[in-house]
């Protein structure tokens, strides 16, 4: 018999209040429905039972925590500025303190966007910009004057870019919130919904529930997951009628392909669809080699052993190879996001609930300043073949289908964006291609805050480092003197400062490459992650828990050993693939790139029972 709990609160609701919440049409988003929790089954496809005292955390239209409380003004609007006044138009702040330019990296790869977008995609809510997109599209014109779900962000006569144009107005609408979807009323703090599982557990790939994972996902034979054949190659499932909504971009006729999988989101941007069907085909990769190994499994075992197995690698290449890269080594040893040894760990807290912070998907939308515009691709030999902009490929998946080889090339050979304070023009100015009329990313990016109740830049700094913020010479000690000259441009108070502004201007964290306050936010999540994970796969004692030898070839994971096992037309490559290649990281052969070895995951009870049947059948 399964229980129901407020999606908010995560407490048990009576039948009575249930259907009250039925009678209102709102179970959607403010019920969860959680089967009873066995403490030894494996990890569940919701996310459910993984903190057995409150069983439905984690699980989707589940409530971000803040790191700081929040900051409106009245009815919940924006805060305002020190002086009284609104704060400077994001659009203006945006053109001030980020230039635009296309300066491509010196040591890193765009694999680096790619893969980090495909880690925290796990964890990313993308109901806000399916909203703009599809369902509330009129916030620019005039109907969406007088609508309290539009916020579309104001163009300046004075635009550095749209002076020449008549655009006046950048589409955007409020962040959807436990109120504004009726499971709380509207005179408390707006909070955030989040839509995807809390944890690291690839519900982007494998779906929320398992309801849709089974419809969408498996293929209930050998542990594999549904798959297509063209062009000779393996593709996840796909629809032909839907595709319309989903793949906007597709250029018909030719373009067809559209990914039908549990979570359709995976048709977004084009760094995470190629991972998509990577993992994919590495999920049907490791099911066959499971399978031949043990004979004896079902599918079931086969198919939820290969997920773990699936979950497990992109963990350790996030946490063990790209952010060490990013963040440094020792800075993520030190505050014990990593382990400096290979064996196990077990820091779960059942204290700790699981949860994702309201701050973590904003502060890393800043990696939009190191996103590309162009897309380069490539032969096998590395011979530059063309380019296309990447704003414009976003819910394409059919454009894959011819270029996904030349693609894969680009993303180890080409630089990333720089990460040298200035924006790719494609990505502040276009975003989105033709789904929108113009469109800054930026400028999203930071009103998002605002209405998020996001407090003032300088309150994070202190809960970071610990100083207090009064003037803006405090903000020494991370931002260069010249770019607190821009901020002074925009804002009268230091109090006034945006935390995505503040982000945007600040120096890297020391031995590392990413802003301070970033690293501060992302630091605290990664160890909320895996602290409150009860099947986290550095855990010796969760269910099902690796052995040390299986562990330990996890531990040889690489992103370069991912492409070479499942990239498309990956015969040689990089072997530190997040960077650029050259003395000391050439490429090479995959044969001479390590790789994970299933053979320890071989059952020898299969061969007793072999045996066992033999004896009986002779
Ligand atoms: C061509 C590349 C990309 C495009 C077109 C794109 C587009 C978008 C859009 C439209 C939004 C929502 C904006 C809004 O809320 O108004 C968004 C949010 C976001 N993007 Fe990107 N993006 C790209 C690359 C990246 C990369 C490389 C990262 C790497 C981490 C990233 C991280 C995020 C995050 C964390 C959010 C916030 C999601 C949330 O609120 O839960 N994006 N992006
Ligand atoms: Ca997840």
């Amino acid at each position: 018999e399964s229980l129901f709990y407020d999606t908010f609160s995560g407490n048990v609701l009576s039948n009575d209040e249930v259907k009250v919440r039925i009678k209102k049409n709102i179970t959607f988003w403010c019920v969860n429905e959680v089967l009873p929790c066995d403490p030894l089954e494996r990890r569940r496809v919701d996310g459910s039972c993984n903190n057995l005292k409150h069983p439905s955390m984690g699980t989707i239209h589940s409530r971000p925590y803040r790191l700081l409380p929040a900051e409106y003004d009245k009815d919940y609007e924006p805060r305002k500025s020190n002086s009284g006044e609104p704060l400077p138009l994001s659009r203006s702040v945006r053109t001030t303190l980020v230039a635009e330019g296309q300066v491509p990296d010196s040591k890193f790869t765009q694999l680096v966007g790619d893969f980090w977008l495909h880690a925290v995609a796990d964890v990313l809510s993308l109901h806000d910009t399916v909203n703009f997109l599809i369902w509330t599209t009129y916030c620019c014109e005039e109907k969406g004057k007088t609508r309290k779900e539009c916020i579309p962000n104001i163009v300046p006569d004075d635009d550095p870019v749209h002076r020449f144009s008549s655009i006046r107005c950048l589409n955007q609408t409020r962040p959807l919130s436990f109120q504004s979807v009726g499971c709380l009323k509207n005179d408390t703090v707006p909070e955030r919904v989040v839509t995807a599982t809390v944890y690291f557990d690839l519900s982007h790939i494998y779906g929320n529930s398992l309801k849709e994972l089974n419809a969408k996902g498996r293929l209930f034979e050998k542990g594999l997951l549904k798959y297509e054949v063209e062009n000779g190659k393996i593709w996840p499932p796909s629809i032909t009628i839907k595709q319309k909504e989903v793949c906007l971009m597709n250029q018909l006729p030719h373009e067809t392909r559209c990914h039908d999988t549990p979570n359709l989101s995976v048709n977004g941007v084009v760094g995470t669809n190629i991972f998509m069907i990577w993992t994919w085909r590495f999920h049907n990769r490791v099911a066959n080699v499971l399978s031949k190994l043990n004979k004896c499994w079902n599918d079931d075992r086969i198919f939820f052993t290969a997920r773990d197995i699936t979950i497990a690698t992109s963990m350790q290449i996030f946490l063990y190879e790209l952010m060490p890269t990013l963040m440094g080594k020792y800075n993520l040893l030190k505050e014990g996001v990593i382990l400096s040894h290979k064996g196990f760990r077990d820091i779960y807290d059942e204290h700790v609930l699981p949860q994702i912070s309201l701050e973590f998907p904003t502060v890393l939308r800043w990696a939009h300043m190191i996103q590309v515009g162009k897309q380069k691709m490539y032969d096998t030999k590395g011979n530059y073949l063309k380019q296309h902009q990447a704003a414009n490929l976003t819910l394409r998946t059919g454009y894959l289908v011819d270029n996904i080889d030349y693609i894969t090339q680009g993303v180890f050979r080409q630089p990333s964006g720089g990460f040298d304070y200035i924006v790719d023009p494609d990505i502040a100015e276009l975003g989105l291609g033709d789904l929108q009329r113009a469109f800054d990313l930026l400028t999203n990016d930071l009103t998002k805050g605002r209405y998020l109740g996001l407090p003032p830049y300088i309150k994070y700094r202190q809960l970071c480092s610990g100083n207090i913020y009064s003037t803006f010479e405090d903000l020494l000690d991370v931002i260069d003197p010249q770019r607190i000259e821009l901020l002074k441009e925009k804002y009268k108070h230091v109090e006034d400062i945006d935390l995505m502004a503040g982000i945007w201007l600040e120096r890297p964290v020391k031995d590392g490459f990413v802003p301070v306050t970033l690293y501060c936010v992302v630091v605290e999540q990664l160890r909320r992650s895996v602290v409150s994970d009860r099947h986290w796969y550095e855990r010796p004692n969760r269910p099902n828990a690796f052995t040390p030898e299986q562990l330990l070839e996890i531990r040889k994971t690489s992103v370069a050993q991912f492409l070479c096992s499942v990239g498309d037309s990956v015969t040689e490559i990089q072997p530190h693939a997040f960077l650029l290649p050259g003395p000391g990281n050439e490429i090479r052969s995959c044969s001479e790139i390590e790789k994970i070895n299933l053979e320890v995951w071989k059952d020898r009870n299969c061969d007793m029972e072999l045996r066992n049947e033999s004896n009986s059948q002779f």
